[in-house]
């Protein structure tokens, strides 16, 4: 695919997650894998006034385009590329639900076994640091070694995977469960859940989950 292809995908991205409910404003920003660095949204434009041109390419020592700014957080997009081999796409929202669950500075724990599909059987909560920071970036290199989904405390969250669908798809499947783990918790602070036994028996169905049969 071109450039200017993905570029339009990472805007029709960044659209459907705002149509999707899971973002306010010019929060959030969106990155995909791209000639040895990453494309990524532009900082502080709304996503409906975006063009392939606004997009930015970062290289992997950080330095973009002249005349272009990237995303405030394009460090922690990096990071997750070169931690990462097998995500090429990046997705970071302040969803409503996991914004809440990162203010109580809680994990998503296995209340449901679609936290699974973060590939790991908690989705961690990483440590509050300024937007834009290194120390951001290096709480963001350590939750999403573990897991493909992230929340960061008083922020929001990240969702990592192979393209660009799969990681919306993630991210709206995260913002579910963090409204799963507030309903539950307003009734009762010990929600149940599902032991490791279970957890490890959907990571494995997971692996091969969706995958269709070449014939
Ligand atoms: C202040 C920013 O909104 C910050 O929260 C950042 O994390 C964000 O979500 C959007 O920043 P950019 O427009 O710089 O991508
Ligand atoms: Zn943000």
């Amino acid at each position: 695919m071109t450039r200017n292809e993905i570029s339009q995908q990472i805007i029709d991205t960044c659209i459907e997650m705002t149509q999707l409910g899971l973002n306010q404003g010019t929060a959030g920003n969106v990155s995909v894998r791209f000639d040895g660095g990453m494309l990524i949204t532009p900082s502080g434009i709304p996503y409906e006034k975006l063009t392939p041109d606004h997009i930015v390419y970062v290289s992997s020592d950080g330095t973009f385009e002249d005349g272009k700014l990237p995303s405030s957080e394009w460090l922690f997009h990096l990071t997750c590329y070169q931690v990462r081999e097998d995500v090429n796409a990046v997705v970071h929202n302040h969803a409503i639900n996991c914004a809440a669950v990162s203010i109580l500075n809680k994990p998503i724990p296995a209340i449901h076994y679609m936290v699974a599909a973060s590939g790991a059987k908690v989705i961690p909560c990483v440590p509050y640091a300024t937007f834009g920071s290194s120390m951001l970036a290096d709480y963001v290199e350590k939750g999403i070694k573990a897991s493909k989904a992230i929340l960061l405390q008083h922020h929001g969250l990240i969702a990592a995977e192979v393209n660009l669908d799969k990681a919306l798809w993630l991210a709206h499947e995260v913002e579910v469960l963090a409204e799963l783990y507030l309903k539950t918790l307003a009734v009762t602070p010990n929600v149940a859940v599902l032991d490791d036994a279970e957890m490890d028996v959907v990571l494995g169905k997971f692996q091969s989950y969706g995958l269709r049969v070449e014939k």
